[in-house]
């Protein structure tokens, strides 16, 4: 495989198979598996159907996936509709200590955040896009994004009870400021997860969105739902609708 170097880094954009001096990666078996589940067969799959929706594009965005105490996450900087399950970090969340680390890669500038989804709410999946529609509500919104009263919003869970809301809820994300490093975001977005115990996701104004969820599949639903949620959000503002209905 050609592989090319990242403009800001030495990070190769084009992820590579990851070998030892003896020709073999070190803990493989955590993330070789012919299960098409397996978190480091998913993480591959789902980024690549995440590119074709421009979530992560240009080396930007990722998922993270947490099997019982184990997490996968993605390297940094790499073309990430490309990587190969062997370019998968693992790491011990409890111990918060990589079990496997390709040594030709850092992992994703992303992780800390996951990490704060993971701790803080036990998530099972963590997703971040660069989605434009994120970063367009983020420019026309202040503090919090909210919509209520269309259809969509009844994919999302309501987490301070069970079950989803209700067609004419509102659904409200918080927005937080964008840093120079991703790794710098986790205080704010630490913050929003406390300050906001019913969100499932965080906008970063100008940057995009981290989005997750009990399993990955939960994550995966409530990235599409809020990302329709989004862009017709921006369509309503173009039309002067606002995007909460009046009761
Ligand atoms: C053009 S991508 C800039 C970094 C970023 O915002 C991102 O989400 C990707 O981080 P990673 O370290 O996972 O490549
Ligand atoms: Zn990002």
């Amino acid at each position: 495989m050609t592989t090319s170097n990242c403009s800001c880094c030495s990070h190769a954009t084009t992820p590579q198979k990851q070998e030892n001096v003896n020709g073999k990666a070190d803990n493989d078996q955590l993330v070789i598996s012919s299960d098409p589940e397996h978190p480091a067969n998913l993480i591959c799959e789902l980024c690549r159907m995440f590119y074709n929706n421009g979530w992560v594009t240009g080396t930007g965005g990722g998922i993270s996936i947490r099997e019982g105490n184990n997490i996968f996450v993605a390297p940094s900087g790499v073309q990430k509709e490309r990587m190969v399950p062997e370019n998968m970090f693992v790491m011990d969340l409890e111990k918060q200590e990589y079990l496997r680390r390709p040594e030709i890669y850092k992992p994703s500038a992303c992780t800390p955040l996951f990490l704060s989804a993971y701790t803080m709410r036990n998530a099972g999946a963590c997703i971040h896009t660069h989605s434009q529609n994120a970063v367009m509500v983020s420019l026309l919104f202040d503090k919090v994004f909210e919509i209520s009263s269309i259809e969509q919003i009844k994919a999302l869970p309501k987490i301070v009870e069970p079950g989803n809301l209700w067609y004419s809820d509102k659904l409200v994300i918080p927005i937080i400021e964008n840093t120079e490093k991703e790794e710098d975001l986790t205080d704010s977005l630490q913050e929003a997860i406390r300050e906001y115990p019913g969100a499932t996701a965080v906008l970063v104004r100008r940057h995009g969105i981290y989005v997750w969820g009990e399993t990955v599949w939960k994550a995966k639903i409530y990235n599409e739902a809020i990302d329709y949620l989004l862009e017709i959000a921006l369509k309503m503002k173009q039309f002067n609708i606002p995007t909460v209905k009046p009761k």
